[in-house]
């Protein structure tokens, strides 16, 4: 059953001149952990603001949990809970002043609800007593997360949690959400990691105010249409420009340590076959099944370039979505 349904929602901004969220419609599913997945100015935020009640759409209509985001916004923001991308609690108030703060505004107490947030709150509770703007940013988040908790939302929305995070936090993080949706609550979260759209159940990848597709991550991997190849060589910067000159190479990206490159020729038969891995580092081995591949590699050492490696990959998020772009 949806929790979320989204159908035909428009939001500009400026009257009409910067359309921010352009005709998008979708569903979450209730427990689902639902991720938008898209770089700044994407619309993710409007998006997010509409299902909050903060903002009304131009057009279209939305409700969360049974609820009409426009005539039922006083039920939904009783409802829901929101994590705004920018830290938005009071930074003068200790961790535990912030937490009672919400918790009385939602007409509950932290200890009604205590069970929730436990797993979160006790990595907060050394630090209960200081105040929320003296915190790291992993812990303004879980703090801030607990907050958004509090009140036992049915759904819960997370914009860009992860941003500015160090790594550690991040994966704390995540696990904490896998703690959340064992409780059944259903989670709406957006980033722009393409990295964290794996963790999601389902993705919707999002830009300039569309949605480019929306399914399983591993599905839309699947979908992918040409052969990838990650190529690296001793001069990378040199190999870009090379690689973006070559007549037989169709689109190719820096990534990293490699960059990640699709032929115009895409091997016909061999099309739509499934690469279930990537063939790990070394000299490109199979000439004769990737013949394009091959001569590529001739020629970039005949243009001397040294180290030359090509290699069959998996594509992940990002190269899908920059594929949806283009
Ligand atoms: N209040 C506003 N007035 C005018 N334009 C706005 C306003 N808020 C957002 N926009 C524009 O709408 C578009 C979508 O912005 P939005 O913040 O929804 O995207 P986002 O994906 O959340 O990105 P970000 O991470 O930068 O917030 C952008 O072009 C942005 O500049």
């Amino acid at each position: 059953m949806a929790d979320v349904i989204v159908h035909n929602i428009v939001k500009t901004y400026n009257k009409g001149k910067v359309k921010a969220v352009n005709d998008v419609s979708f569903e979450v599913n209730k427990g689902e952990l639902f991720g938008l997945i898209g770089p700044d100015g994407a619309g993710k935020t409007s998006l997010f603001r509409v299902l909050t009640t903060l903002l009304l759409p131009d057009s279209g209509a939305a409700s969360v949990s049974g609820c009409d985001v426009v005539k039922d916004y006083k039920r939904i923001r009783e409802t829901v809970g929101y994590m705004p991308g920018k830290f938005s609690l009071y930074q003068d108030l200790s961790v535990e002043e912030n937490l009672n703060f919400f918790a009385t505004v939602f007409k509950t107490t932290v200890k009604e609800n205590y069970d929730l947030v436990r797993d979160i709150y006790v990595q907060l509770e050394p630090f209960k007593n200081r105040r929320a703007g003296k915190l790291s940013g992993g812990m303004k988040q879980k703090l801030a997360l607990c907050c958004a908790l509090i009140h036992r939302p049915t759904v819960l929305f997370l914009d860009e949690p992860t941003t500015g995070v160090d790594v550690v936090s991040r994966k704390e993080f995540w696990e904490m959400l896998k703690g959340l949706r064992q409780q059944g609550i259903t989670i709406l979260m957006s980033t722009p990691y393409m990295d964290e759209a794996t963790l999601c159940e389902r993705i919707a990848l999002m830009q300039n105010g569309n949605i480019m597709t929306i399914d399983r991550p591993d599905t839309i991997i699947k979908q992918f249409p040409e052969k990838l190849f990650a190529i690296k060589a001793n001069d990378m910067g040199g190999l870009l420009n090379a690689l973006r000159s070559n007549s037989q190479v169709k689109s190719c990206f820096s990534f990293g340590a490699f960059h990640h490159i699709t032929f115009k020729d895409s091997y016909g038969s061999l099309k739509n076959e499934i690469i279930t891995g990537g063939q790990g580092p070394g000299p490109f081995e199979n000439a004769a099944r990737y013949p394009q591949a091959a001569a590529l590699l001739h020629a970039l050492q005949g243009a001397g370039f040294k180290n030359v490696e090509i290699k069959l990959i998996t594509p992940g998020i990002e190269d899908c979505f920059i594929d949806l772009m283009n």
